[in-house]
């Protein structure tokens, strides 16, 4: 197929690059970013909705990479899972899911317990807290005889040391509903380990499926030996009146996996289907999800998936233009899976690099990651004229601002406005436009008021815009001004339109150019 002439280009994501206003708390207005800076005065910017209904999500809610990648990719918002798991529950569809109902029956009528495994808080990036009320309430109206809650412990999407706050919450909710009891309390980043670093992984099993590991006596106990924070609580086992283990899983029971956001739960559910069908102790559970998962194991999920066909993966095939698609370890899976629609099919006009990410990492001590390599594999990319697109994502500005540690944030940033600058030297060199943009918040809020109104480390996302520059295109294509309000939903058209082509027809953003 013969390629018509296009305009190559790079498209440079920025992860967890918001703008917010330049408080002292504000890592990235903070950092000193002389390339960043001059490019937002010398060439079109604007500032684009990455957060809330923009993108398919509910409102006010805060941006996060999938979606924020399926978006940017798919030139349209699309109705991310944690939308369709709440409509399910507001339309009651949840409350009359035929798989639920038969499932809660069966466990009434078997006298057999219901395991809810997911994050214990209000991030509404990986979960909802507020899900759990629902699924309480429809476990009670089914009469089930006992329903543990597994619970995993945040600090990394809402501020830290708040797991408490959210355990005496989910008590509450408990309560109310008359059905639900905590059973283990386990830090995130041991249960929502997505290195594959099992390591990580085995405690949190051993204790939601055997009642193994350190006890506590409640769930406050659980969350005071936590001397590395809300993220890093060991697995703890609560215990009932007789200090015996609560919870541990018995043949005939069904386990529920309550995080609507697969990629990060998706290891702990397939270890623990693992050594529940295969351990020294097999068990036969039903496993339910609330939402869909990428596992090994295929896991009935309540509330489906929107589709995302139709966007930039899909039209550079179309027009037989080739993309190199780069990013470290943390976010490759964003700069391919997601940005293509969360369809993992391997495309003749693709090529994936992916740069290894750090084993054990300690972020706050390298703020730069592993930038160097992304940023070589960048600029070599750039150099080959059969490459119509380079796609990649720095991931420091996010990754490290999840650190919540504002010094290391500040530099985090500062590299990569080192590295911008190399990237956009190479692309000048090969006549390339670059379109920099943030894929949601993070790093332009590093601090956020506590219950107690005190500010208090924050390393979540936030509903800031994010910008978006149009660099060294071709004069004739660039407008002084980008077009404007835009959204996430309108980089594809614009990427296509700076490309020579013009925007899909699924597409319904515009051009910002
Ligand atoms: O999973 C994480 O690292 C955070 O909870 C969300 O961050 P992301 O949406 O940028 O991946
Ligand atoms: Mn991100
Ligand atoms: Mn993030």
């Amino acid at each position: 197929m013969t390629t018509a002439p296009y305009n190559p280009g790079v498209l440079l994501v920025l992860d967890g690059w918001g703008h917010g206003p330049a408080t002292e708390d504000n890592a990235i207005a903070r950092a000193h970013t002389p390339v960043l800076d001059a490019l937002a005065t010398k060439y079109p910017t604007t500032y684009v909705d990455a957060s809330g209904e923009a993108v398919g999500l509910l409102p006010g809610t805060v941006g996060n990479s999938e979606i924020g990648h399926m978006v940017i990719g798919a030139g349209r918002p699309l109705e991310y899972d944690s939308l369709l798991v709440q409509r399910g529950i507001d339309s009651g569809a949840l409350r009359e899911h035929p798989l639920l109902s038969e499932t809660l029956s069966g466990l009434a009528r078997e006298d057999r317990a219901l395991h809810l495994v997911g994050l214990a808080s209000d991030g509404q990036i990986h979960a909802h807290i507020e899900h759990l009320r629902e699924l309480l309430d429809i476990a009670a109206a089914h009469q089930v005889p006992r329903v543990w809650i597994h619970a995993i412990t945040d600090g990394r999407d809402v501020a830290d040391g708040t797991a408490a706050e959210y355990l005496r919450r989910a008590e509450a909710i408990a309560a109310a509903a008359g059905a639900g009891r905590i059973a283990t309390v386990s830090g995130r980043g041991y249960a929502l380990d997505k290195s594959g670093d099992l390591g990580f992984t085995r405690p949190v099993t051993a204790a939601i499926a055997d009642g193994d590991g350190p006890r506590a006596s409640n769930a406050e106990a659980a969350t005071t030996n936590a001397p590395r924070g809300d993220v890093w609580i060991e697995p703890t086992v609560l215990t009932g009146e007789d200090d015996t283990p609560l919870g541990a899983i018995a043949d005939g029971d069904a386990v529920l996996f309550t995080n609507f956001r697969s990629d990060r739960i998706q290891q702990l559910a397939d270890h623990l289907l693992d050594h529940l069908r295969s351990g020294p102790h097999p068990r036969h559970v039903t496993a339910l999800s609330l939402a869909e998962y990428d596992t090994r194991a295929s896991i009935p999920a309540l509330v489906g998936r929107a589709d995302a066909s139709g966007g930039l993966a899909d039209e550079l095939e179309g027009h037989g233009l080739r993309s190199v698609r780069i990013a470290e370890k943390e976010k490759f899976e964003h700069v391919t899976y997601y940005i293509n629609g969360r369809d993992d099919r391997r495309r003749e006009t693709e090529e994936h690099i992916q740069v290894a990410g750090d084993t054990a990492p300690d972020y706050t001590a390298r703020p730069e990651m592993n930038l160097g390599r992304v940023t070589d594999a960048v600029v070599n990319a750039a150099a080959r004229d059969e490459v119509a697109l380079v796609i990649a994502n720095l991931a420091n500005i996010d990754v490290v601002g999840h650190t919540g540690d504002a010094e290391a944030t500040v530099r985090a940033t500062e590299f990569t406005d080192q590295a911008v600058e190399r990237i956009r030297v190479a692309a000048e060199a090969a006549g390339r436009w670059v379109l920099l943009v943030g894929d949601h918040g993070n790093a332009e809020q590093m601090a956020k008021a506590g219950p107690d109104g005190k500010p208090r480390p924050y390393g979540g996302h936030t509903t800031n815009p994010v910008p978006v520059i149009v660099v060294s295109a071709p004069e004739s294509m660039l407008p002084d001004r980008l077009v404007e309000p835009g959204t996430l939903a309108d980089i594809a058209p614009t990427v296509l339109t700076l490309l020579g082509r013009t925007p899909g027809p699924a597409m319904t953003g515009r051009s910002l150019t």
